[in-house]
């Protein structure tokens, strides 16, 4: 188990993280989420033991992680971090950088091995290939096989996908996440991509002005985001005051919506003008203006700019929602 109990950190110019306490279990799958320079990059740093804490204490397994003040080469065996930069051998091929780091004597189960994680990213068709050779996402896709021939107990991911494109990243996040949960590899990633993370992590862990806003289970977070900033990072989303909705309903209360939550109605719900459309390929995203401001809503059809509808939310999301006004 990883165990990261009031932990701070700053870098000479600035306070970085304050006070975070968490832990993981063996085999789950934690997703750190936050807008860019919250300390995602950082606090992975810290916990692989490339950073040292300027205050707090990392363990796992009960043993304390070193950071560089203590060891003289950083980093941990039983731990992998796959950060932004690679750090791939580009004279040699795809499979050599993988077989490289097996540690597998017979050369049979070593050409086994190397296959399965070549077919794992998808890139058997260019194991001979140079790694100098290969596009920056074929390339992440190496590092991501590299570190798993190493079989670590736990894993760090950096903004994993960040190189892949589309075309791939699905049966790749896939092909991945279902990897580390037959091996019980644990494994903690950074992303600000909702869908790296929604339909693979077990708990979420929100990061916002040093400190942790959120620790926990991933469609409670979603359901229940624990404010706007919180919800924003699964999409578009509005926080309305619940008498816009409800005109009877508690004035010291406001709700937040997803804007897929909105069901458009040609009459009763809140009074809404059609101000842009934004085609997403199955549906509109609409930009609307209420009494109160902005909302963002979808639409299956397109509507016409100026155009009034009115939007309803289910009573079931109502009461889910509902919260005091900070
Ligand atoms: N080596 C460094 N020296 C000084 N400040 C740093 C250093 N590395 C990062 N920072 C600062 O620390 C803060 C956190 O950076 P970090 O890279 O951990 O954020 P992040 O959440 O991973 O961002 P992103 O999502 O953009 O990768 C940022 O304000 C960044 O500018």
């Amino acid at each position: 188990m990883l165990q990261v109990e009031a932990l701070s950190f700053s870098y000479q110019t600035a306070d970085v993280l304050e006070d975070i306490s968490f832990a993981v279990e063996k085999g789950e799958h934690v997703a750190v989420m936050g807008e860019s320079g919250c300390g995602k990059s950082t606090l992975l740093k810290l916990i692989y033991g490339i950073l040292t804490p300027s205050q707090g204490k990392i363990s796992w397994n009960q043993e304390e992680v070193r950071g560089p003040l203590y060891k003289l080469v950083p980093g941990e065996s039983y731990m992998k971090y796959l950060s932004q930069e690679l750090d791939l051998m580009p004279y040699t091929t795809v499979a050599e950088n993988i077989s490289e780091y097996l540690s597998v004597f017979y050369p049979e189960r070593l050409k086994e091995r190397t296959e399965d994680l070549l077919e794992m990213i998808e890139l058997t068709a260019e194991a001979k290939n140079m790694v100098k050779n290969l596009s920056g996402g074929q390339q992440q896709r190496v590092a991501l096989a590299r570190v798993l021939a190493q079989k670590p107990d736990l894993l760090l991911l950096d903004e994993p996908f960040s190189h892949i494109d589309n075309f791939r990243k699905s049966s790749l996040r896939r092909n991945l996440f279902q990897y580390l949960k037959e091996e019980k590899i644990t494994c903690i990633t950074a992303s600000h991509d909702h869908l790296d993370v929604l339909p693979f992590a077990d708990r979420i862990l929100v990061l916002k002005d040093r400190t942790l806003l959120t620790n926990g289970e991933t469609k409670k977070v979603y359901e229940s985001p624990a404010n706007f900033y919180v919800a924003s990072l699964f999409g578009e989303a509005n926080i309305l005051p619940i008498t816009l909705l409800k005109p009877y309903g508690d004035a010291k209360k406001d709700i937040i919506v997803y804007a897929h939550e909105f069901k458009v109605a040609n009459s009763s719900g809140l009074k809404t003008r059609v101000k842009r459309l934004y085609p997403m390929g199955s549906y509109f995203l609409v930009e609307g203006e209420t009494e109160d401001g902005k909302v963002f809503f979808h639409s299956e059809k397109p509507l016409k700019p100026d155009a009034k509808v009115y939007l309803n939310v289910s009573i079931e999301t109502i009461n889910k929602r509902l919260r005091e006004l900070p």
